[in-house]
C-alpha cells in the first residue's frame, strides 16, 4: 500500500506489542489515534494497521488538512491495560520525535491517553479543549447524510427518513440526537442494552438485534462500530439504498464490496470522507482551535461527498474509487506546492547569502579603501 515505515514495538517489560504503520508524510507529521485490540494475530493486526493508516492519509487528503498518515494499534486485550502498558508504548511514540502523532481510538479512554502523555509530548486530544473529537465526527456523519439523500434521494429534508444505526458508542450515539432533532426515524442496535435502551428513551427508537440491523427496510444504514461489516454476507441482505457512518474500513475487500454495492444501486459514502470530524478537530485543537475554520472544514465533508457522487456517477467508477482519485490528486498538487514553496525559499536564502558576500566585500573595500 506503499507505507513509509511500518514498526513493531515490542517491550518485554510490561510485554507489550504495538505496531505503529506510517503511510505518508510527504504533507506533515502522520496523523492517527491508536486502537487497542485482542487481535487474533500479528499479521490480522498488521493488516487493520496498514489499512487504518493509508486511510488516515486520504482522510486528510480529502479534508484538504496538510497533515500525514499513520495510525497504531496495541496488541492487548482490554481487560489488561495497565498504566505500565501505556507508559512503555508512549516511550515508542516519543521516540518518533514528532513524525507521528496520536490519540483515543478504539478501546483506550481519555484516562489512557494522559498516561501515554507522561511519556511523550506528541499526544492530541488530552485536554478536549473542543469538547472531544466524537462530537464532531458525528456531526460529519450527520452532514454526509445529509449529502447522500439530497444526491440518492433528491430530498432536502431529513423528515421521515428511516436511518439504521449499528453502534451507539461516542459518535453514533451523538449521531442519533442530531438524526432525531431533525426528524430522521431511528432504528438501532449495539451489543450494549444499557445503550440500546438509553438511546430508545432519549430519542424514541427502536431496537432491534445486532444481525437484524442489516435487513431493514429503512433509506440509510449507518455503520458506528466496527470495521468489515459490508462484505459479501451482509451486502446481499442490505436494503437502504444508502450507506453513511462513522466506522474505519466498513469495506471487507475494498474493491470487490464497493463494486458490489455499486452493482445493487447502493450509495456508498467512503468512511474516510465522512468520518474526518474527528481529524478535523484534533488537527484544529493542535494548531490552535479556531471554531469558525473548523467549522468551514467540517461543512467541506458535505461538498466533497457530492464531488465524489459526481465523478462516480459521471465516469462510472464506485464512489470509493472517485475518492481515492480526489485523494491521490490533492496528494499530488499539495506536494508539488510545497516542493515549489522549498525552491523558493532556498532560492530566497542564496540570494541573502549573495547580498550578505557583497555586503561583507564592499564593506571591506571601503574600509580598506
Ligand atoms: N471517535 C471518533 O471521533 C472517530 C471514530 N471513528 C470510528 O468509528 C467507530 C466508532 O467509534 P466510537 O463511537 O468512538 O467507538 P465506541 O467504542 O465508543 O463505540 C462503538 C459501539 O459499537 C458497539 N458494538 C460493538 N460491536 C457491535 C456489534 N457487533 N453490533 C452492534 N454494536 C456493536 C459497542 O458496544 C459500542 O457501543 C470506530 O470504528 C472508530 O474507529 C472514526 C473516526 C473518528
Ligand atoms: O479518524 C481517525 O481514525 C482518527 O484517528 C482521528 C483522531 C481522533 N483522535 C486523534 C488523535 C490524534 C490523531 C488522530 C485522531
Amino acid at each position: 500500500m506503499g507505507h513509509e515505515q511500518v514498526l513493531f514495538c515490542h517491550s518485554k517489560n510490561p510485554d507489550i506489542k504495538a505496531i505503529i504503520a506510517i503511510h505518508d508524510t510527504s504533507l506533515g507529521s502522520a496523523m492517527g489515534a491508536t486502537r487497542l485490540w485482542p487481535y487474533v494475530s500479528e499479521e490480522a493486526a498488521l493488516k487493520d494497521a496498514l489499512r487504518l493508516s493509508r486511510g488516515m492519509t486520504y482522510k486528510a487528503a480529502c479534508a484538504n488538512i496538510p497533515v500525514g498518515g499513520g495510525k497504531a494499534v496495541i496488541i492487548a486485550h482490554p481487560k489488561d491495560k495497565t498504566d505500565e502498558l501505556f507508559r512503555a508504548y508512549g516511550r515508542f511514540i516519543e521516540r518518533l520525535n514528532g513524525r507521528f502523532i496520536t490519540g483515543q481510538d478504539v478501546n483506550l479512554t481519555p484516562e489512557d491517553v494522559r498516561t501515554i502523555s507522561q511519556e511523550t509530548s506528541y499526544v492530541v486530544g488530552v485536554e478536549e479543549k473542543s469538547g472531544g473529537p466524537a462530537p464532531v465526527t458525528a456531526l460529519g456523519v450527520f452532514l454526509g447524510i445529509q449529502a447522500a439523500v439530497e444526491f440518492g434521494l433528491l430530498s432536502e429534508s431529513l423528515q421521515g427518513v428511516k436511518v439504521a444505526v449499528q453502534g451507539l458508542g461516542n459518535v453514533g450515539k451523538n449521531l442519533c440526537q442530531q438524526l432525531h432533532e431533525n426528524g430522521a426515524k431511528l432504528f438501532v442496535t449495539d451489543i450494549s442494552k444499557e445503550k440500546t435502551e438509553e438511546v430508545k428513551r432519549l430519542f424514541g427508537a427502536t431496537v432491534v438485534e445486532p444481525d437484524e440491523i442489516y435487513s431493514l427496510n429503512v433509506e440509510v444504514f449507518s455503520p458506528c462500530a466496527l470495521g468489515g461489516i459490508i462484505n459479501s454476507e451482509t451486502i446481499p441482505l442490505i436494503q437502504a439504498p444508502i450507506i453513511a457512518g462513522c466506522a474505519n474500513n466498513q469495506l471487507g475487500e475494498e474493491k470487490i464490496h464497493s463494486q458490489m454495492l455499486a452493482k445493487k444501486g447502493i450509495l456508498y459514502c467512503p468512511d474516510y470522507v465522512i468520518n474526518a470530524g474527528g481529524l478535523i478537530n484534533v488537527y484544529n485543537e493542535m494548531i490552535g482551535y479556531n471554531e469558525e475554520k473548523a467549522f468551514q472544514q467540517l461543512h467541506n465533508i458535505y461538498d466533497t461527498l457530492i464531488e465524489i457522487f459526481e465523478i462516480a456517477q459521471q465516469q462510472g467508477v464506485t464512489t470509493n474509487g472517485a475518492a481515492k482519485q480526489l485523494a491521490e490528486q490533492r496528494i499530488m498538487m499539495a506536494r508539488s506546492l510545497k516542493n515549489q514553496q522549498k525552491r523558493i525559499q532556498e532560492s530566497g536564502v542564496r540570494i541573502q547569502e549573495e547580498l550578505l558576500r557583497w555586503g561583507a566585500s564592499s564593506a571591506g573595500r571601503l574600509s580598506v579603501g
